[in-house]
């Protein structure tokens, strides 16, 4: 066998041999880089005779191409192999059963379930869901509900303000969800059925009163709105909500700058037990405030009101979820604790 048999021979033994791309990268170095054992062969040509060169040069250049073909022939195989590897390692049995533990699952928060939930019952029943700005303008938060200079719910105790921007304008962290309303009867044309879930902000935090909470509110506006529609979309909300064939409410006269007449809604409640049940018992459960909009409202939506008229209400969710899943401190909501999270979510 010649000298270049036998380095094929141990080369392609060689690249055979080698189990990762490194060890290829280091037999090809050893036979085709600048100091490899092909290189050098190839360097000898030079001092040969013209018959030999031609010879030998034929040679090596079959040996340098079997070589370069070993080694691409190898990479690929070893590419494949470590692609086969890991769709082994990584890949997920769809048949296993979920695994045991809620926590490891991963849930819906509480709160986040009960926005669904409210906004499914009132899609139902035709109304459609409308969003705003968490960062609101004074003019759309109080001005246009309604709310005459001065009055205590503008006051920094109350709410939170930013610095003034460059036009001197106040932006707050919105009180209530009924700006998006406002925002709903300037770019809409009546009738307007919407339903507002949204975060909102008050100075406020004890046991019962988060400085960041949920609100849904509702509008209905239409040529023809008056009280008896309120009540019977209140009550379709409630039953459906609280899972009773019947419920009964109370209006009490209220006031809200941007309702005239104004109530606050109680539902007949059995607060004897441990659990609060609804459809029953001799209790009352303050759930939200309503009433028919403002005139003056309707106005700085743009609208006639001798025209249109309109009715609203506001829950907030955060009281409403304590309610329903008997939760005692309103912050658990939002201190991501797991145990919480597990034993209500
Ligand atoms: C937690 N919420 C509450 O205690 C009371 O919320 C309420 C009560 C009555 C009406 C509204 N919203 C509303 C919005 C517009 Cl644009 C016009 C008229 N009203 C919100």
């Amino acid at each position: 066998m010649s000298d270049i048999d036998q380095l094929n021979a141990s080369l392609l033994a060689e690249i055979a041999a080698a189990d990762d791309e490194t060890a290829l990268e280091a037999v090809r170095v050893s036979a085709l880089g600048k100091k490899g054992s092909v290189s050098e062969l190839l360097k000898t040509l030079g001092a040969m005779t013209p018959e030999e060169r031609q010879s030998k040069g034929a040679a090596i250049n079959v040996l340098k191409n079997a070589v370069t073909e070993a080694l691409t022939a190898r990479k690929t195989t070893l590419r494949q192999a470590a692609i086969d590897a890991r769709l082994k390692a990584e890949t997920v049995d769809v048949s296993l059963p979920v695994r045991s533990s809620p926590a490891e699952r991963g849930r819906i928060h509480p709160i986040s379930q009960i926005v669904d939930e409210i906004t499914a019952i009132f899609a139902d029943m035709g109304f459609s869901i409308a969003e705003g700005p968490d960062i609101e303008t004074d003019y759309y938060n109080f001005t246009a509900l309604n709310f005459p200079e001065g009055h205590p719910a503008r006051e920094m105790h109350d709410t939170f303000f930013f610095n003034p921007d460059e036009n001197g304008e106040r932006k707050v962290l919105r009180t209530h969800t009924s700006p998006v309303q406002v925002r709903t009867m300037e770019a809409q044309t009546p009738p307007i059925r919407i339903i507002i879930p949204g975060k909102t902000y008050r100075q406020d935090s004890d046991a019962t009163h988060s400085p960041m909470f949920h609100q849904v509110e509702g509008l209905v506006v239409d040529k023809k709105a008056n009280v008896a529609n309120l009540r019977w979309v209140l009550e379709e909300f409630c039953k459906t909500f609280f899972e009773v064939n019947s419920v009964t409410m109370r209006f009490r006269p209220s006031f809200f700058p941007f309702t005239e007449p104004s109530f606050e809604v109680d539902i007949q409640c059995d607060r004897s037990g441990p659990i609060v049940k609804f459809g029953e018992g001799t209790d009352w459960m303050e759930i939200l405030g309503c009433g028919m909009v403002h005139p003056n409202v309707l106005r700085y939506g743009g609208l006639d009101p001798d025209e249109y008229q309109g009715f609203a209400w506001g829950m907030g969710l955060d009281r409403i979820a304590m309610l329903k899943y008997g939760m005692p401190d309103l912050r658990d909501f939002f201190n991501a604790d797991v145990r919480w999270m597990t034993h209500y979510g």
